[in-house]
């Protein structure tokens, strides 16, 4: 059982609903990227995810955009973010890690050289990747990195067409991200009803746990979610409240005081 398994299974058994949270990872602040992961996990996240900075982030709305913006202009490459993760399991050996991005920043690294540093990285290390331009189909250019253990974590979006959800609930590992419409990260639409409506039909296609993201930025939108999901993902809201931090205890303390009542809101469903 993989390290995300185990985590759903976990919550699963106590009754809880999941929180994900999302950053940019070296966003607000490279030197204190570990200790922000931490936070996450102090404030109550059961899986990070944990944004690969990249120049094109064409799924993205301008908030994580300037984010990623921020991260390269401070040099973050690939390889710092590994390297954060490594660090991160020196003390943390059970909260997944889920890397997100785009194709380009991995083929230039090598997709063998970061499926071996991806899972060197400590203890296992990185446990998925959700890989935002990579179609079931092409995702044969993974295989270097599913050989290596790493789940590939598979998005399904209002727009899928239901021959194409069959595919990705069959195909689904660690869990299947629910996107809860059709736009970029960080707007604020959403419509929960709709959204449920379509997690019920997954949930008959598929064992895999879902989680939803996509406009959920307070607690009132978690737990509106959480109610038929497994998880729910904040980025964008919580990578606004950090950026312009840059010392520890600052960033810390937002990171805590932005989850804590969505942690709350979660487990009083
Ligand atoms: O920012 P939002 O609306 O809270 O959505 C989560 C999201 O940020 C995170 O999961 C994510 C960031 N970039 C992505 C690109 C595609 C899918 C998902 C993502």
């Amino acid at each position: 059982m993989s390290r995300i398994d185990r985590r759903f299974a976990s919550l699963k058994a106590a009754g809880r609903t999941g929180l994900i949270p999302f950053v940019t990872a070296g966003d607000p602040s490279p030197a204190h990227a570990v200790a922000l992961m931490h936070a996450l996990v102090d404030a109550g996240a059961d899986v990070i995810e944990l944004g690969v900075p990249f120049s094109d982030p064409m799924a993205d709305g301008p908030v994580i955009q300037h984010a990623s913006e921020r991260a390269i202009e401070k040099g973050v490459g690939l390889g710092d973010v590994l390297g954060w993760v490594a660090q991160f399991r020196q003390r943390d050996a059970d909260t997944p890690v889920v890397l997100m991005g785009y194709l380009n920043p991995l083929e230039i690294h090598g997709y063998e050289r970061f499926a071996s540093e991806a899972v060197a990285a400590g203890v296992d290390g990185v446990d998925g990747v959700l890989v935002v331009d990579c179609p079931l189909e092409e995702s044969v250019v993974l295989s270097p990195l599913r050989k290596a253990g790493l789940q590939q974590i598979l998005l399904a979006a209002p727009t899928t067409a239901p021959a194409r959800m069959v595919q990705l609930c069959g195909s689904a590992e660690g869990f299947l991200y629910y996107v809860s419409f059709a736009g970029i990260t960080g707007a604020a639409r959403l419509s929960t009803g709709d959204i449920a409506t379509r997690v019920a039909d997954i949930r008959a296609k598929s064992k895999a746990p879902v989680a939803v993201g996509f406009g959920v930025r307070d607690a009132q939108s978690a737990k509106a979610i959480a109610g038929f999901a497994d998880a729910v993902v904040i980025g964008s809201a919580l990578v606004e409240r950090l950026a312009g931090a840059d010392d520890v205890d600052d960033i810390t303390a937002r990171a805590r005081d932005f989850l804590a009542p969505i942690r709350a809101a979660l487990d009083a469903q």
